[in-house]
């Protein structure tokens, strides 16, 4: 079946956390509109570009674009952004049944809150291995107040005049949070001038809380999704417990969990009994890891029935989760993710290929950016794929591949020495079918004694997550602890502090993929690099992702 999609993307006023501000909107609308299919649909999705200022493309987040590597919406990477006034068709095929979400991938679109769900379920005939009595779907997301375009410019001053995009002031559930108006100075004008001067109101019913209706004794799927800019988040129903038993559109082995890590990019279904005294309701919480919390819990309410008393506010505190910095306790619940009997896919015995990737932060030419073997990606004015299908050298140095390793003598633990980082455009390519390891390998960043997490997204592919260990990844020492029994198939996997994580695909899906940390900030910062693969095999790029940059020439004035 085809579902077709008409959407317009306007800025539009929005009060997520009762702050009015502007917000990058689909048809009117924040969070977008869900999209719900069948596996085997092809969704169509014309957009158009209503936003007079900027660019956009939007990334299908976890459909591998088997056969369609031009219309995965990384700009520059796998199409020309598209501009003011234009009308752009994705097409594709959401091959396998899951829990997925959208989001544009031009600037900092997605922090301006250029996002939604895609919730893909089985043909009829297909196994699920667990029941469920009903569904619900919350995206989870963190929150500023200061504008996009504000944080990019903070992220692009020199020396110490960079800002931070910092932590976030709210955290929100499905698109909701609540803001302390209390902490906002009354706006100067009256009325105020809407999202310019802030204005903040509790009683907008932007911002009432989401509810996660449930009735007693039913058991339901509740899928979850973060889209966070920057926040590791954990996530958890207030005297519930919840049994993992999907990540990123696989079943894995069930957890019983009492509250879940989920670091961007990931998603998530856990199965939830409503078992407790269904006279009151309960809280949903996210709460900030990883990274020292200076943003309140945020919530939504678990309301047992419909509109009954049950659906108040629960008068409990809002629940903790562990410690922030607790990162045990993230590794070993992430350790505990593995497949599901009976629905793995056989992993590749050995790689053929393998890439040692060190991520550092490093001061280049007096600006704080983020590299991967000394190489700190910056976008290109023309397509990657376009260079590869048109054999545009102009564009890209095609032949030369960015450092495929780093020095042994690397010293992780100290702030980067930084003598020789640069920033490049280069793309790592592989052959078609090529079995491929990634190590990836975190360190200290800028600031002594500091190591972040950083979630990393492979577009195109799911890869196997064969492990998870600390310090320097040595084969000779860690090689025996990695996972070929049950690793579990994901799009999207979290190093560590100090840490590295190791994962393996086959590079059997002819394309372009973007594979970056999926912090807005990082990305954006240059933390991410280009893999093209099987480009002999390129399916032909139509015309529409084309017309930027070099591929200007490929056009004749008509
Ligand atoms: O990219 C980042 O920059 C800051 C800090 O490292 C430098 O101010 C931070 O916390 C990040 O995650």
């Amino acid at each position: 079946e085809v579902r077709s999609f008409q959407w317009k993307v306007e800025y539009i006023y929005w009060a997520p956390d009762c702050v009015e501000t502007v917000v990058i909107g689909i048809n009117g609308q924040y969070p977008g509109p869900t999209i719900r299919a069948t596996a085997g649909d092809t969704i169509r999705v014309e957009l158009e570009n209503g936003m007079s200022t900027e660019g956009l493309a939007i990334h299908w987040h976890g459909i591998r674009q088997i056969g369609t590597p031009f219309y995965d919406g990384v700009p520059f990477a796998s199409q020309c952004p598209i501009n003011p006034g234009e009308t752009f068709t994705y097409e594709f095929v959401v091959d396998r049944p899951g829990t997925y979400f959208y989001h544009g991938h031009y600037g900092l679109q997605r922090s301006a809150g250029l996002y939604g769900s895609l919730i893909v379920d089985p043909v009829p005939s297909d196994a699920v291995p667990f029941t469920y009595d009903g569904e619900l779907s919350i995206v989870l997301n963190d929150w500023w107040h200061r504008s996009i375009y504000s944080q990019e410019t903070g992220l692009s001053q020199l020396g110490s005049a960079f800002r931070f995009v910092g932590e976030p002031q709210s955290l929100l559930i499905e698109g909701r949070g609540r803001y302390n108006c209390s902490l906002i100075p009354a706006a100067p004008s009256s009325p105020p001038l809407s999202g310019d001067v802030m204005s903040c109101n509790s009683s907008r019913p932007q911002c009432a809380m989401h509810a996660l209706a449930v009735r007693p004794g039913l058991t339901y799927r509740l899928r979850i999704a973060s889209v966070a800019s920057l926040s590791s988040l954990n996530f958890l129903l207030e005297g519930h417990n919840m049994t993992l038993v999907e990540a990123d559109g696989h079943y894995v082995t069930p957890v019983e969990i009492s509250n879940l890590d989920i670091y961007s990019g990931e998603t998530y279904s856990v199965l939830v009994t409503a078992n407790q005294d269904p006279s009151r309701s309960y809280w949903a919480a996210v709460n900030v890891r990883g990274r020292r919390p200076a943003t309140p819990t945020g919530l939504a309410i678990l309301s047992y029935g419909d509109g009954s008393s049950s659906s108040a506010p629960p008068s409990t505190p809002s629940p903790q989760s562990p410690a922030w910095d607790d990162f045990a306790y993230s590794v070993a619940q992430a350790r505990r993710v593995v497949s599901r009997p009976g629905f793995q896919i056989p992993l590749p015995e050995r790689a053929n290929v393998r890439l040692m990737l060190l991520s550092t932060q490093n001061r280049i030419d007096g600006k704080i950016k983020w590299a991967i073997n000394n190489v700190s990606y910056v976008p290109r004015a023309t397509p990657v794929i376009a260079a590869f299908q048109f054999n545009l050298t102009t564009a890209y140095d095609l032949a030369a591949s960015p450092p495929r390793d780093f020095s042994r003598g690397y010293k992780i633990r100290n702030a980067p020495p930084n003598p020789s980082a640069i920033q490049g455009s280069g793309v790592y390519t592989f052959r078609h079918n090529d079995v491929v390891d990634v190590v990836l390998q975190n360190s200290n960043t800028l600031v002594p004694n500091n190591s972040e997490i950083h979630p990393w997204h492979l577009h195109g592919h799911d890869f196997w997550v064969l492990g998870y260990g600390s310090g320097i990844y040595r084969p000779h020492r860690h090689a025996s602890t990695l996972n070929f029994v049950n690793p579990p198939m994901r799009n999207t996997v979290a190093v560590f502090p100090y840490g590295w994580t190791y994962l393996r695909f086959r590079a059997d899906n002819p394309g372009v993929w973007a594979f970056h940390c999926h912090i807005e900030s990082h990305f954006h910062m240059g933390m991410g690099v280009m893999f093209a693969e099987g480009v002999d095999r390129l399916p032909r790029i139509p015309a529409q992702a084309l017309g930027c940059g070099y591929t200007k020439a490929l056009f004749t004035a008509p």
